[in-house]
C-alpha cells in the first residue's frame, strides 16, 4: 500500500517482553508510549521503512515477523500498520525517545501508552502467548 499517510510501528518481542518507546515529541504527545516507528515516505517500502526507522531510533537491526491486525487508525487522517519483530543485532537505545521499557505480559498498561495504540496493544495481549518464542 502506497499511502501520503502511513505510520508503521514495530511490536518488538524479546523473551515474551514488549518494547515500548516514550516519545519526547511533539509536546502533545511529548511523555506518551509508543510502539517504535514513523511514516513512510513517498515511494518507500511500508516494511522497508519500519526496519529503517528501527535502526534510526533504537539503533538496532530488526527482522519483522507477521502483521498485527490491519489498518489503526490515528490522529489527523493517519493509518498505521504494525508488525511483529525481533532484534536481529544490537541493543535497543533510546537515540530519539525520552526511554525505552521491555513490559511483561502483566505490564502491558503500565505506562501511558498514546491513545491511539491501546487498541494495538489489546491486539497484541492476545496474540503474544504465541509470539513471544
Ligand atoms: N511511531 C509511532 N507513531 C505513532 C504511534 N501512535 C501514534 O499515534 N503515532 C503518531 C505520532 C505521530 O503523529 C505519527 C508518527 O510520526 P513520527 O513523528 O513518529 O514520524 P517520523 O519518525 O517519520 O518523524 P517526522 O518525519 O514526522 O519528524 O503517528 C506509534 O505507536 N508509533
Amino acid at each position: 500500500m502506497t499511502d501520503a499517510r502511513l505510520v508503521v510501528g514495530a511490536a518488538i518481542v524479546e523473551g515474551g517482553r514488549l518494547l515500548a518507546a516514550q516519545r519526547s515529541g511533539p509536546p502533545a504527545m511529548r511523555g506518551g508510549w509508543e510502539f517504535p516507528g514513523g511514516k513512510v515516505e513517498p515511494g518507500e517500502d511500508e516494511r522497508a521503512a519500519l526496519v529503517r526507522e528501527c535502526a534510526e531510533e533504537l539503533g538496532v537491526q530488526v527482522v519483522l515477523g507477521g502483521r498485527v491486525g490491519g489498518d489503526w487508525p490515528l490522529q489527523d487522517g493517519y493509518v498505521m500498520h504494525v508488525w511483529f519483530a525481533t532484534v536481529a543485532a544490537g541493543a535497543p537505545r533510546p537515540l530519539e525517545h525520552l526511554a525505552l521499557r521491555w513490559l511483561e505480559p502483566q505490564e502491558l498498561y503500565d505506562v501511558p501508552w498514546l491513545p491511539a495504540d491501546l487498541p494495538v496493544v489489546a491486539a497484541i495481549e492476545k496474540l503474544l502467548p504465541n509470539r513471544s518464542g
